[in-house]
């Protein structure tokens, strides 16, 4: 985006990173911690957001008990963006309402991103921040490509019918005005912030995401993201060359 366009932009864009978790699917130290291609696996995605053109400010919640040494190891980081570190909560959505609750003013529109998810590109985000500015609230989702089924005490049962049916992804972006309305109304936990808002009555719309922009949550998932790393390192090398 040129600087011309940056200015002319009205709205102002913040990313909600819920890095909270206890990593307990895949076992061992927090994931949100550990090394991926040499850096902590959160600052690895927070990279993405901390560098892309369109966003403005970053803030993070992490477990009450690594707030001063992750503001620490953000600030050798060098972000290049304002950034806050707060204390998350007992579930995602309670970790997304403490980052919500330190919002910047200025803030119109904000991203709710997994820290988990790594593998994000920019053109994803440009595509989510667009779609949020014409609807309201966007998420990157792909279709279904497996046969779906319920299992009931180990036997396989009913096949759930696949067509229409999509994965969610993050990041999911929302006007700020409709996600803190979402999580004012509280009665149901959800396991996305897209569920929150459609409790409302808004719309969200659809946007193509990715294989690749996976959830680390089990030991497989950490596995391929060790193999895939040093390959999504060299993409994005490669696609900076050439948009250069
Ligand atoms: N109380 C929580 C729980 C989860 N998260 C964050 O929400 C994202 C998605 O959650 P998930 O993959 O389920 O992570 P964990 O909750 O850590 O995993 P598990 O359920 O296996 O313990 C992660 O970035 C995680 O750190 C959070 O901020 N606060
Ligand atoms: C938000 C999310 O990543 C969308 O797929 C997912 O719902 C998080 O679920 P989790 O059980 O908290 O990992």
């Amino acid at each position: 985006m040129t600087e011309a366009a940056q200015q002319e932009r009205a709205d102002r864009v913040a990313v909600l990173v819920p890095a909270a978790g206890q990593g307990s699917r895949l076992g061992g130290p927090r994931k949100q911690f550990r090394r991926l291609g040499g850096r902590p696996l959160l600052e690895q995605t927070l990279r993405a957001f901390a560098f892309h053109p369109e966003v403005d400010s970053l803030v993070v919640a992490v477990p009450a008990d690594c707030v001063a040494r992750i503001s620490d190891s953000l600030q050798a980081a060098g972000l290049p963006k304002r950034w806050q570190v707060v204390a998350g909560g007992r579930t995602r959505q309670a970790s997304v309402q403490a980052a919500l609750a330190v919002l910047p003013p200025e803030i119109d529109l904000v991203l709710v991103h997994d820290a988990v998810r790594p593998f994000i590109l920019p053109e994803q985000i440009s595509a989510v921040i667009e779609a949020t500015r014409r609807v309201g609230a966007a998420a990157l989702a792909i279709p279904e490509t497996d046969t779906v089924r319920r299992v009931h005490d180990h036997l396989l049962g009913e096949t759930v019918p696949r067509r229409g049916l999509y994965r969610m992804q993050t990041p999911q972006g929302f006007r700020r005005d409709w996600l803190e309305a979402a999580h004012r109304q509280q009665e149901e936990a959800a396991t996305d912030d897209v569920e929150l808002v459609q409790r409302l009555g808004y719309p969200v719309a659809c946007v193509p995401g990715s294989s690749f922009n996976f959830k680390i949550t089990t030991a497989e998932d950490w596995e391929l993201a060790q193999v895939l790393w040093p390959h999504w390192e060299a993409r994005l090398c490669h696609q900076s060359k050439k948009d250069t």
